[in-house]
């Protein structure tokens, strides 16, 4: 099975900003082996050729698990690797043009913040899922937008998959979940925890039904 056929729900993590490729690698593949749905490769400080090298590495180790490799901000290092998907947000280009240059499987997510009006229209535009947030304090990105979690339920009739992001702990995970969020995005909840293959399970069972 292609990795972009697998199910759309739960664990999304994406990368914090790392330097150093070998230490990124060792610290991914341990919540690679942890579980998770999707990963996004985001590093906001990285020069072009660092993020495309970083990238490729995290290619070939995704490939290796079967989980799809979404890369943030720029379609066509996306496309150019053969990564499969991209994540865009108000500043980030034009969903057409990487679906376009994708191809109709790529995983192509939008950022909608605080709006389901934008939620609609990135997925006339062929986004395959919609992002809302940030749903609670974000250490990773303090001055994030803020969103409400009434936005995930009647998101449901774009009947693509709703990823919520924004400070989510394994505390308030289940509450978003309940809402309606398909998958959680979560960058320091896993990437700085003391045991971050501990945290991701800990996320995953904010997925599974309460007895
Ligand atoms: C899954 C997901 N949702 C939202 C974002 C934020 O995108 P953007 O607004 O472009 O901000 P940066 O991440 O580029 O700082 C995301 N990356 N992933
Ligand atoms: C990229 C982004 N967009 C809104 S909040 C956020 C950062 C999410 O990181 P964290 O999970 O550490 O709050
Ligand atoms: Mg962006």
């Amino acid at each position: 099975m292609s990795p972009s056929n697998q199910s759309h729900r739960g664990v999304y993590a994406i990368t914090p900003d790392e330097a150093d490729t070998a230490r990124l690698i060792e610290r991914v593949s341990v919540v690679l082996d942890a579980g998770i749905t999707w990963l996004q490769y985001r590093n906001k400080s990285a020069a072009p050729a660092l993020r495309r090298k970083q990238a490729l590495r995290l290619l070939a180790l995704c490939r290796g698990r079967g989980v799809p490799l979404i890369i943030n901000d720029d379609w066509r290092l996306a496309a150019d690797i053969d990564a499969d998907g991209a994540h865009l947000g108000e500043n980030d280009g034009d969903i057409m043009a990487a679906r376009e240059a994708m191809g109709d499987v790529a995983l192509i997510g939008a950022s909608c913040y605080d709006s389901e009006e934008r939620a609609r229209r990135a997925v006339g535009l062929g986004a395959s899922y919609v992002a809302f947030g940030a749903f609670f304090p974000s250490p990773t990105k303090p001055d994030a937008r803020r969103a409400s979690t009434g936005l995930l339920a009647s998101a449901a009739e774009l009947e693509v998959p709703r990823v919520a992001i924004g400070g989510i702990t394994p505390d308030n995970a289940r509450m978003l979940v309940d809402a309606g969020a398909d998958l959680v995005a979560v960058i320091s909840g896993i990437f700085d925890a003391h045991d971050p293959a501990a945290a991701v399970r800990a996320y995953r069972d904010c997925f599974a039904p309460v007895d």
